[in-house]
């Protein structure tokens, strides 16, 4: 299995969004990615290769060596650079934990692929980058591609049939259990903090067109990334806040985002919510451990961390949270990082490895992929990941809505159910919405 890859990269014309996406119903294997405030859309088509993770190996280390496999076989026929070429897919929150919820199928042990043909769009600009296992058609698959991303007919990516048929939400008690058990837990031992997630599955009169709804997410959560990867056991779409690492060589950039409330109905409102938040003692002491782990693990390898002494606003339209932009610079090997880091107190909870323990054996089901880093890492170790939160697997006409709460020892069981109620929120309204005017687009 040692095959050469060949790849290529020429320059589009201007395409419209809506062709790509167009496009890409056609494919059963794709990913897009979108970070907030950024101009730059990754959309990637079908696969040349790809990896689910097992259970024998740390998934960091194993991505690592299947990434430096894929390497030694990539050659480059057209002279482009392989700065552009990118793993993407998503990692898994912890391979390791029973699956008890079949539905992740293999896809919950997380997944990446090195895609057919890369298409990044970038204002003005457009790339296609193509790969391929056979040198002699490489050109022509490039240039067939181009011409049909140009010829398709950008038809509406219709929500008109997604009527929600039933919430199915009887977990619920389990998870306010699980929340009042987990606070006496914190309060006995010397467990400080322990992230607890709940699941809502929600079904609807006909399948889910991923495409459609990552499309309304990045009409009605601009300030978020917009992440969509679609598999042969369906697809995991996130509109998270928040950053898990962009990287490049000698410079990650890292951000701590925890503390929740919700926003104000007008402006007045809003900003004493967000006063309120900066200064409350339980959502603050939930930031900080995230903070404090984030900076110990990057000085342990070696990295100057900077970062301001107090959390600012980060504000998405249901709810604003607590938030520290890390940035860390000096030498690092991005995989031994990635492998300390994850996960952060953010989704894990503090001391990590007993609130892991909690986790798994309080929570009602598997998380999958969710609160798990997902991105795009180029063969240059350059590239971002987020963490998949404020997601969902979209399986036919069920979607499966994930969200959690950090639970530290002053929490509330019913305010931690409206918080993650609150977190549901912007997918559930997406998802149920059978008015299809934002899909219309250009
Ligand atoms: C776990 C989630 O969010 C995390 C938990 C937060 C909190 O407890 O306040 C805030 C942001 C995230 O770090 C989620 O949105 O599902």
């Amino acid at each position: 299995m040692n095959q050469s890859i060949f790849y290529s990269k020429i320059e589009l014309p201007n395409i419209k969004l809506k062709k790509m996406l167009s496009l890409m119903t056609e494919w059963q294997t794709a990913f897009i990615f979108q970070a907030p405030s950024n101009n730059t859309i990754r959309l990637a088509y079908g696969a040349v290769a790809e990896y689910y993770f097992d259970r024998s190996k740390n998934q960091f280390d194993a991505l690592k060596e299947w990434q430096s496999s894929l390497k030694k076989r990539l050659t480059n026929s057209e002279k482009a650079e392989a700065e552009h070429l990118a793993l993407v897919g998503s990692f898994s929150f912890d391979p390791n934990s029973a699956g008890k919820d079949v539905f992740w199928g293999k896809l919950g042990q997380g997944y990446f692929f090195l895609p057919k043909y890369t298409v990044i769009k970038s204002g003005n600009n457009t790339e296609l980058i193509t790969c391929s296992l056979d040198s002699t058609t490489l050109k022509k698959e490039s240039r067939l591609f181009a011409k049909k991303l140009q010829a398709v007919s950008g038809h509406p990516l219709s929500l008109t049939s997604h009527e929600t048929l039933m919430q199915n939400d009887t977990a619920l008690a389990q998870w306010t259990a699980a929340v009042s058990a987990t606070t006496a837990q914190i309060k006995r031992q010397q467990l400080d903090k322990v992230v607890l997630a709940r699941s809502l599955e929600a079904n609807f009169s006909d399948t889910i067109n991923s495409l459609a709804v990552w499309r309304k997410l990045t009409l009605t959560q601009p300030q978020t990334y917009h992440i969509l990867l679609k598999t042969v056991n369906g697809s995991f779409i996130s509109s998270t806040p928040e950053r898990f690492g962009k990287f490049k060589e000698n410079q990650f950039q890292t951000a701590a985002v925890a503390g929740t409330i919700k926003r104000g109905r007008n402006r007045k409102e809003d900003d004493y919510l967000g006063n309120k938040l900066l200064q409350d003692h339980k959502n603050l002491q939930e930031q900080k451990y995230v903070v404090e782990t984030i900076k110990t693990i990057l000085q342990k390898h070696n990295l100057t961390v900077r970062c301001s002494k107090r959390p600012q606003l980060l504000k998405n339209p249901n709810v604003q949270h607590l938030y520290t932009p890390i940035m860390a610079d000096g030498h690092f090997e991005l995989f031994k990082v990635l492998r300390d880091l994850h996960p952060t107190p953010a989704l894990g909870g503090l001391p990590r490895e007993k609130a892991l323990r909690q986790i798994a054996q309080v929570e009602p089901g598997t998380r999958g992929l969710f609160g798990s880093p997902l991105g795009y890492l180029q063969f240059d170790n350059a590239g971002e990941l987020a963490v998949g939160i404020r997601s969902a697997l979209l399986t036919g006409k069920t979607a499966h809505l994930f969200a959690g709460a950090g639970i530290v020892s002053e929490s509330d069981p019913q305010n931690e159910a409206a918080e993650t109620q609150l977190k549901f929120q912007p997918l559930l309204r997406v998802l149920g919405d059978q008015n299809d005017e934002y899909t219309n687009i250009n």
